[in-house]
């Protein structure tokens, strides 16, 4: 191919991985405020040692430039906070401050205003380092993408890709779109979206143009924007435009995560709407102590405002949203969408779990192992129906009836059905010779043809039920014609994830299956499940998880949202695996496993389980900090030191949070297994 390159503003992969790590606006505005405070910690020590030595109009200014420099991003704050009728703790600092000086002592209160302002920077910058975890997420994408134009390649933003387009992807490269791989093998790092630390082979779709929808394609044929290329080239086709890849809707879920408050939170609102009025009134009152004790209004006052300082609540209005941010942005990392504290904190308190069985505890790819023909029937008559049928159908058993199915009739042709319905959770009919045909599991027989069933059917039937195989019964017209027996595997790694869970303080866990009982109480004793429940409809699976909640509290329902969407809504919080590619189950899962691998699961619980023990550290850190500190400066504690303790337990609460973004890596099943 003669190609031609247009070139454009080129990017190249080391800018791009420079954007990864560059600090967010947050971080550098905490920046400039870390400086501010650190020269008015200067302007200070050099009033106290110019003290004396010089016109005391020098050591005031430079008291006056510490105060100026320590109070103004805090003066600036509370500014655009009254502008916006919010009230904030920090405003009670500035009061203090205020107060402090009122009553002459200039280096006291610039004292206060550079220790306040030095810890709220450092808090700051600590908050920036974990929603800067986050906003990385956004820039994983290239800005750039190279389009094919027949022979003509060309650099555009990824915002000009349609739908259709061709893009290039060099080796090494991010990838700028979500797309189907059309030329080209390459291993692809899917880690920036899965979490899985291993690469995926991705190859060249088979068959022809219209391809299957994005959500179902192999993983080996699609790829994912902000994924990076391996030692290849691929050429893609680009499956969605820039603002809906994966990627993007996952960092708009993750930013709309962050304004979602957890239990706890609203726990501590609610707390400090009650709190800092009380304070506040207390402060009034403590003022007004040289009425009664033998004492200087000034003294009073100082007291007063050494209390407030004590008792501002700044280390417990902090203490959840920076474990939450921190929990977030940690799983997000991990290939886990979180959305938000709700569902982190329910998960790191819950003793339950409910799992469905196909695609999730299992492969979600049976095999057909047994073909049993009614008496009479021929084999590649009832394979040929079935196939017909199922061709029809998405369904994972459909499929695997069609493709064995196939490889069993060889060169036998398979007719035409038409009117293919699905028999919701229970089996498929259609049209094929102008008879009815119907093919589904037992129990769907025997609601609606209770005694046409020969006896022969029947017990081939619960022979392969016994023998724990999903059973689909076919039925041509009047004439039965076998049954079909299939099995799936269980995941590999399944039982250990399971068993990890259980160190996890996962107490109970329940599979829900539409399959056969047989075969549900199998997959469970395979995996040490405690529970099977079988033959279930999708809205039995909905109120079991609700007659659980009834009896647990809380209950999490693990799925592939193919026919579990109604339990997991039910439950108190929905897991959904696999979830890349899948925009329903994005949407619809409170958390999402990006990669369709149960050791994400046993990640996200623990993550969860320490962020809960980390939220509850922090409620006594900032609480038992503000019960120790107020009777102090009741005593007499100076007001520095209050502002030290006050501020330094800020700092613990929120560097203690960012300890979760250290929390291990997810352990890849598949690869471990
Ligand atoms: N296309 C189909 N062809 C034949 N049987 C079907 C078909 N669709 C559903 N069935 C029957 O209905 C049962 C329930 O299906 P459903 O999709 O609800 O659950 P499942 O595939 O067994 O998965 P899970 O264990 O996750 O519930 C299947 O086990 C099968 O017996
Ligand atoms: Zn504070």
């Amino acid at each position: 191919m003669n190609v031609r390159v247009e070139p454009a503003a080129a990017q190249s992969p080391a800018e791009t991985a420079h954007e990864l790590d560059a600090a967010e606006g947050g971080v550098s505005g905490a920046r400039a405020e870390l400086i501010a405070s650190l020269l008015s910690g200067l302007a200070l020590a050099g009033g106290w040692l110019t003290e004396g030595f010089v016109p005391i109009e020098a050591t005031l200014g430079l008291y006056g430039l510490a105060n100026a420099l320590g109070g103004f991003f805090t003066l600036r704050e509370a500014a655009r906070n009254l502008w916006h009728g919010r009230f904030d703790i920090d405003m009670l600092m500035l009061v203090a401050a205020a107060g402090a000086a009122v009553l002459g002592q200039w280096a006291e209160g610039a004292l206060l205003l550079f220790l306040f302002s030095l810890g709220h920077s450092l808090e700051h910058y600590a908050m920036g380092r974990a929603s800067g975890a986050i906003h990385a997420l956004a820039h994983l994408a290239p800005k750039l993408a190279t389009r094919r134009n027949g022979d003509v390649l060309q650099q555009v933003p990824v915002d000009a890709l349609q739908v259709n387009d061709i893009v290039m992807v060099r080796p090494n490269e991010r990838l700028p779109a979500d797309g189907v791989v059309i030329a080209g093998q390459s291993s692809v790092d899917q880690a920036p979206i899965t979490g899985e630390s291993i690469p995926t082979d991705k190859r060249p779709i088979d068959g022809s143009d219209p391809f299957p929808d994005f959500g179902i394609l192999a993983d080996e044929n699609r790829v994912f924007a902000g994924t990076i290329n391996g030692s290849g080239s691929l050429e893609v086709r680009v499956a969605k435009l820039a603002g809906e890849t994966t990627l993007a809707r996952v960092v708009r879920m993750v930013a709309e995560a962050e304004s979602q408050r957890s239990p706890t939170q609203r726990f501590t609102d609610r707390f400090a709407r009650i709190f800092v009025p009380a304070v506040l009134i207390s402060v009034g009152a403590l003022m007004l102590a040289f009425l009664v004790l033998d004492e200087p209004f000034g003294e009073s006052f100082y007291r007063a405002m050494a209390v407030l300082v004590a008792a501002s609540p700044c280390a417990l209005a902090i203490s959840v949203p920076s474990a939450v941010l921190s929990g977030v942005a940690r799983a997000a990392r991990g290939g886990v969408l979180v959305k938000g504290g709700g569902p982190l904190e329910n998960l790191g308190s819950l003793a339950v779990l409910a799992f469905d069985k196909t695609g999730t505890l299992t492969e979600g790819k049976p095999r057909l192992t047994d073909v049993m023909p009614a008496p009479g029937i021929d084999e590649r008559a009832l394979l040929g129906i079935a196939v017909a049928i199922e061709r029809g159908s998405d369904h994972p058993l459909a499929a695997a009836v069609v493709r064995d199915g196939e490889a069993r009739l060889g060169d036998t042709e398979v007719k035409t059905a038409t009117s293919i319905e699905s028999l919701n959770g229970s089996g498929i009919r259609g049209v094929v010779d102008g008879k009815a045909a119907v093919l589904g599991n037992p129990q769907l027989f025997l609601a609606r043809f209770a005694s046409s069933i020969p006896a022969s059917v029947t017990d081939a039937a619960a022979e392969l039920e016994n023998a724990g195989r999903t059973v689909i019964m076919v039925r041509h017209g009047e004439t039965y014609l076998g049954v079909l027996g299939l099995m799936d595997t269980p995941r590999t790694g399944a039982r250990e994830v399971i068993a990890r869970l259980r160190t996890l303080g996962i107490r109970r866990i329940v599979m829900l299956s539409g399959d056969n009982q047989s075969v549900a109480d199998n997959v469970a004793r395979a995996l040490g499940v405690d529970e099977a429940r079988g033959a279930l409809m999708p809205e039995d699976k909905a109120g079991i998880v609700k007659a659980m909640l009834a009896t647990e509290g809380k209950v999490a329902m693990v799925g592939d949202g193919v026919n579990d969407a109604p339990a997991m809504a039910n439950a108190t919080v929905g897991i959904a695996m696999g979830a890349a590619g899948s925009d329903v189950a994005l949407e619809a899962a409170d958390v999402a496993l990006m990669a369709d691998d149960l050791g994400h699961l046993a990640f996200v619980l623990g993550l969860s389980r320490r962020t809960s023990s980390v939220i509850r550290q922090n409620l006594w850190i900032s609480l038992g900090m503000v019960a120790l500190l107020v009777p102090a400066a009741l005593l007499g504690l100076p007001i520095g030191a209050a502002v030290v303790f006050h501020e330094g337990s800020t700092v613990l609460v929120v560097v203690n949070a960012l300890r979760l973004l250290a929390y291990p890596a997810p352990r890849d099943e598949q690869a471990a297994a």
